[in-house]
Formats: C-alpha cells, structure tokens, sequence
C-alpha cells in the first residue's frame, strides 16, 4: 500500500507509531469528505456565514454612473487654472438625473453620490466655494486638479467580471458586494448538520446541582458556540453516560440526520473510555491518536448502516476543555470547512520571538496558549498565558493565539523564532475585549 492510498480509514498496524502528525491527520480527515452538500437558494439577508455555491459574475456596473465624491460644484477640468468665476446652472442631487448638459463657463451644484451632468469631469468641495447671488467664486489658490473628486462607473466592479467564486464564505463584505449588484437571492450550500454530545458520567448540565465528585459540561458550550459561527446546523445532544449500550444507542439515533457527530471525553484508555467501543459497534476508527498536545486522544471514524454504508462521520474529541476546543480548531475546523463546500481556507500563521522558554517534547507539537503584541518597530512577540494545563480554559481566555513548538524542537529558547496561531483566524466566533492587555 502506497502513501497515497491511505485513507483515514486503513487500520494501523500494531508496531507502526500510532501518533499521527497534525498536518498528515487533517489530510486524512479531509480525504473522507466525497462530495460539497445540495445547494439552495436564499435570500441575501440570511446568507451570513453560507457558503457560495455558484461563481458571480457581475450583471452591472458599480457604481452604475459615474457620479460625485463629494458636495460641491461640478465644472469643467480643463476651466480651472483660468477662471474664478462661474454661473450655476442648476443643482443635481444623488437619486436624480441632471436636466441638461453643462454649458461653457457655468457649474452645477451636486451632492455626493449625485450622477455627473455631461461636459462636467471635476467637482469641487464645497467648502472652498463662495456663492455671490447666481455666481460662483473658486478662488484659484483652492482649486484642484482636473478630475478630481469624480467616481467612474465601474471604478468598483466591471460589468461581466467574476466577483465570487463557488465555495467563497460569506461575511459582511461579500454580502455587500452580492447587494451592490442588486441580487436578493443567491446560490448556496445547504448547511450542515453537526450533532454534539458530551460524555461522562460526573458530567452535569449548567444549571443542576454538582453531585459529589461531579463537574459542570463546558465542552458542550465550547464546541456548540464554535460550530454555530462557523455557520453549522447544531444538533445539541447533551450528555452521555459512561455506559456502552447507552452510547451506542445515542450515536445511531442521530447517525442518519447528522453530517458529523461529534463527542467529548471517554476517548482515552481510562476504564470508564467506551466511545472508541462505541463508534467501532457501529462503524470503524480510522486513527485515534495525535502526536500534538493538547489534544493526544482524538478518534476519529465514520458509522456505518445498511441504510447508509457511507454513513456519517465522526470525531471523538478529548474531554479536557482545552483539548477538545483545540481539535476543534485544529483538526475538524479544515473537515467542517469542506464539509460546507468552501474552498481555500487557510488559517493565518505567523513568525513571532518567545519572550521566554518554553518546553515542548521532540516528536510532538505543543500548542501552548500565548499573547500576541507586537513591539514599537512591529516585531511580533509572544508569551504564553502562565499554566498551561488541558484542563485550564481561563489560558483561551486570557491568550489570543496559540504558540506551536514544533515536533523537532524540544525546547524554545527567550529569543527563539515560534510559530504562532492567532485566533482570529483559528477560533471560530472569536473577538477579544483586551487584545493588547498587559503590554
Ligand atoms: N493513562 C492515560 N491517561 C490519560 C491519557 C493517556 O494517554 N493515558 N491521556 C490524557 C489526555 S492527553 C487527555 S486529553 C485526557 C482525555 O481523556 P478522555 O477523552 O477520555 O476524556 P475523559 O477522561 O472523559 O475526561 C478528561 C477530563 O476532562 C473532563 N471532561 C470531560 N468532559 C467534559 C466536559 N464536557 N466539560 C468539562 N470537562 C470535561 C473530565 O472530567 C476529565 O477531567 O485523558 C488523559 N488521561
Ligand atoms: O489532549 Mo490532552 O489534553 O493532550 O492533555
């Protein structure tokens, strides 16, 4: 078997390392992913966060005529330098069409956004105007250069160019852009469903009363919060109990609704950890473990019916809060991008020095919770966020990015080059109150 055959589903030889690398998992995980969801058409006003189906080319030009950039005077380019003295002609305001053409020697009064009168290519703001009666005075020391404060049709978008491309994300600017054509409704990937369980038995949902030894479900929140600003379809199963029979059973009730299932905890070698059990009942584990951290136990596979024998994907993410979010944005972020049908997301990365050591372990990558500033001449410097337990999700909190020590290296020195993850790229739905506190 060559490389180029593996899919994520080949079982792992006992004997072969069992960690896989972060980059050669998330192109396992994107291999299973056959084909972009159905499309539909929606309106532009719900269109937030969908993905493009179809390429835009635009039907128009934008602006449609070349109008004004400002409140002034409309006149002849070629008049200023030799005059200071006009007659105006008439007024054109944004929303009308000039009566006439401008006549030789004359001006048009015109608001932003109005349309140009023919034989006008200049307009001057009016603030550096004087109107005596039906004259107006440009004194020559205040006039601009011909052309000035013009916009031409099309200067934005040409008519017949290609806007968008099918699988472009849609946030506030695209969804401007598809406006500015004048387009209600457009194409758009059906989106997907992801259904979302915690598990564990000392697991207890917000707003019951902490058993003994019992802890409160964040992972659920977490996870819920990230899939919804990346514009999923959420299917909120709450928690599962460490009980195989239980788990079995929650996971093929939701296998034919969901595009993917996602679970938190009991995917580790623990003696209450039956997802792994689980999802092999019905389905197969391709791989399971990482060789990142946090992050280490994620299993990933697919459950299989009759009905459906390419059934439906799954991810079983750690239960450390950390790692579990982590994954998320690591590992199934690419596979949910893809999943909607978008193309060439990429994550941005940058090169920043660590202001202090840091230890990592050679042959795995840790992503350590770190803040991101930038020093006076614009070096980009990071420290972590202090401890940095799995279980320690006030370290998200209090960082904004992720600081990776690469697999090669067992130590980073104060001073050394890290690679870092900021997450305003990485954390779905992530904004930050205090990017710059504390330094
Ligand atoms: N002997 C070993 N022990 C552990 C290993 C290992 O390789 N060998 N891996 C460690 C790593 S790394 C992680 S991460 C955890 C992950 O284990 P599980 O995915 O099986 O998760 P649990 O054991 O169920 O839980 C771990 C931790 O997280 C808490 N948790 C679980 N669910 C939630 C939730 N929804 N909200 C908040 N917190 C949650 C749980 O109470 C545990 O404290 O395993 C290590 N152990
Ligand atoms: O995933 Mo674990 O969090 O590596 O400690």
């Amino acid at each position: 078997m060559t490389d180029q055959s593996l899919s994520c589903f080949d079982f792992i030889e006992p004997g072969a390392d069992p960690f896989l690398p972060l980059e050669e998992a998330v192109e396992r995980i994107l291999s299973s992913v056959q084909q972009p969801p159905r499309i539909e058409t929606i309106d532009l006003s719900s269109a937030h966060q969908r993905i493009l189906a179809s390429d835009v080319l635009s039907p128009m030009n934008v602006p449609p005529h070349r109008n004004s950039a400002m409140d002034g005077y409309a006149v002849k380019g070629g008049d200023l330098g030799q005059r200071e003295h006009w007659i105006v002609q008439g007024t054109v305001l944004a929303g009308q069409v000039p009566g006439s053409s401008l006549q030789p020697g004359h001006a048009f009064k015109i608001t932003t956004g109005a349309p140009m009168p023919e034989g006008a290519d200049t307009v001057v703001m009016k603030e550096v105007c004087q109107l005596k009666g039906e004259t107006l005075i440009i004194p020559l020391a205040k006039q601009p250069i011909s052309g000035s404060n013009v916009r031409q049709a099309g200067e934005d978008i040409q008519e017949g160019s290609r806007l968008l491309r099918a699988g472009q994300r849609l946030s506030s600017v695209q969804i401007g852009l598809l406006a500015s054509l004048g387009l209600a409704q457009i194409p758009v990937y059906k989106p997907i469903q992801v259904a979302v369980f915690s598990t564990g038995d000392e697991v207890h949902a917000p707003g019951q009363a902490l058993s003994p030894g019992g802890i409160y479900d964040t992972n659920r929140f977490t996870l819920l919060s990230s899939l919804r600003s990346l514009g999923c379809e959420v299917m909120d199963m709450g928690i599962l109990p460490d009980d195989l029979p239980l788990l079995i059973d929650a996971l093929a009730s939701v296998q034919h609704s969901a595009t993917l299932v996602l679970t938190s905890g009991g995917v580790s070698v623990g003696e209450a950890d039956y997802v792994k059990q689980a999802v092999s009942a019905l389905g197969q584990i391709g791989f399971w473990q990482l060789a990142i951290r946090p992050g280490r136990p994620l299993a990933f596979g697919r459950l299989l019916s009759e009905a459906s024998p390419v059934g439906c994907l799954f991810a079983g993410l750690p239960g450390n809060p950390v790692a579990s979010l982590v994954t998320l944005m690591l590992v199934i972020q690419p596979l949910i991008r893809n999943l909607q049908g978008e193309q060439g997301w990429q994550g941005l990365t940058l090169t920043a020095k660590a202001g202090e050591p840091m230890k990592s372990r050679l042959g795995r990558s840790d992503f350590h919770r770190g803040v991101l500033s930038f020093d006076s001449q614009g070096q980009a410097q990071v420290v972590t966020t202090g401890r940095q337990g799995s279980g320690i999700l006030t370290s998200m909190h209090q960082g904004n990015c992720l600081i990776r020590i690469h697999d090669t290296q067992a130590q980073v020195n104060q001073g050394d080059s890290v690679t870092v993850y900021p997450f305003s790229t990485w954390l779905p739905g992530w904004q930050s109150s205090h990017f710059t506190e504390g330094n």
